[in-house]
């Protein structure tokens, strides 16, 4: 018997086709029988890099699917029978006749602060050039240090890190960890170590004094601020320059909904390529997905609206965290939004939220 064939979009980009390669690796592990064949698809976003997001329009509407629409065209014509997205980048509301069938476990959800010179959000000097074209970034970097400035850029992970190379008016650029992770461009920076490693290595062998007397509260506020997780650094192959990283912990700087996660995109109507997806959807990640993008449908917003939103499950309970940004109001702070629900109704986390926002 001939082995059945699933076709699989994707964008081009280097990013793009590391997923692709995750969500073949995973169906073929599911499913050995199965043969994936890879479909590379330019998408709008792809085709115009010298367009600003705010300048892709369908008719006089913003595009919100400038990464995803030449994928479902590609779905609805059965060229591909799956598409395969950063989920953050897919609109809430999809044409009814496909939906996401599953996504992959989720990579690290939290943004990262890359920089010349080592800057956390804390150390940016006043006056420094922040590159992000991300609402949602541009309110929160607003928010938290008012008086450093976001300055647009575009163009895939590695050509926005080497926006960083002198001569540049960029101190700095935001990017998502899970880009950097899934590239293989974030390494942690081995001359830090975490609390206590180093201070009990120096006791002589022959003292067992308790081990929070080793640590002054100096040097655990030290090791703390600059700890192997939250600094890192990036480097691309072929360039010369490694650049220090931090990672903005998710209870200071929110991600968007869905960052970290890949999104299987299929037809409704399709139920061999379904009962496929269906064995490699990854539950927990699908439950949070689920929370931060029915949050945003509900509130009628997009990626390119200003809100963060941040799951955990805990247990068997699913907590939700947004901070939304009045759009009008260009200095106000946002409104923070705690809910939770049991973790088998995500949908309930969002409504309550939803219900909270005052506009
Ligand atoms: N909008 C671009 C985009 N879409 C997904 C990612 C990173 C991977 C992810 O969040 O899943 C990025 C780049 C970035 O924000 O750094």
């Amino acid at each position: 018997m001939t082995p059945h064939t699933l076709r699989l979009g994707t964008r081009g980009s280097e990013l793009a086709l590391k997923q692709a390669e995750m969500v073949e690796a995973t169906l073929r592990a599911a499913h050995p029988e199965l043969h994936v064949e890879r479909v590379v698809i330019a998408t709008t976003g792809d085709k115009r890099p010298d367009l600003r997001f705010k300048e892709f329009t369908d008719g006089d509407r913003l595009d919100k699917g400038i990464f995803t629409k030449e994928l479902e065209f590609a779905l609805h014509d059965g060229s591909i029978d799956i598409a395969v997205h950063s989920l953050k980048d897919v609109p809430t509301v999809l044409d009814e006749a496909f939906l996401i069938a599953a996504v992959l476990e989720r990579a690290p959800i939290e943004d990262v602060l890359i920089s010349r010179d080592g800057y956390t959000l804390e150390t940016l000097p006043p006056g420094a050039k922040i590159g992000t074209s991300s609402v949602r970034r541009i309110r929160q970097i607003h928010w938290l240090r008012p008086d450093v400035e976001c300055v647009e850029i575009r163009g895939n992970v590695p050509t926005r890190i080497k926006k960083l190379q002198l001569p540049s008016d960029l101190d700095a650029i935001l990017l998502a960890k899970a880009g950097l992770v899934r590239l293989g461009l974030l390494s942690s920076d081995t001359g830090l170590q975490p609390v206590g490693e180093t201070d009990i290595l120096s006791v002589p062998s022959d003292s067992t004094p308790p081990t929070s007397a080793l640590i002054s509260p100096q040097s655990l506020a030290d090791n703390i601020s600059a700890s192997p997780t939250d600094k890192m650094s990036v480097s691309l192959p072929d360039f010369p320059i490694t650049f220090p990283a931090a990672i903005l912990p998710c209870g200071k700087f929110l991600p968007a909904a869905g960052q970290g996660a890949i999104g299987i995109e299929a037809r409704k109507t399709d139920s061999v390529t379904l009962a496929y997806l269906a064995a490699i959807n990854h539950a927990p990640t699908f439950a949070r997905i689920s929370t931060e993008r029915e949050f945003l449908h509900l509130l009628h917003a997009g990626c390119q609206t200003p809100i963060g939103a941040h799951t955990e499950i805990i247990e068997d309970t699913l907590t939700f965290t947004a901070w939304v940004f009045d759009e009008q109001t260009p200095d106000a702070p946002p409104q923070v939004i705690n809910t939770s629900a049991p973790l088998t109704q995500p949908l309930l986390a969002a409504s309550q939220a939803a219900a909270e926002v005052t506009r």
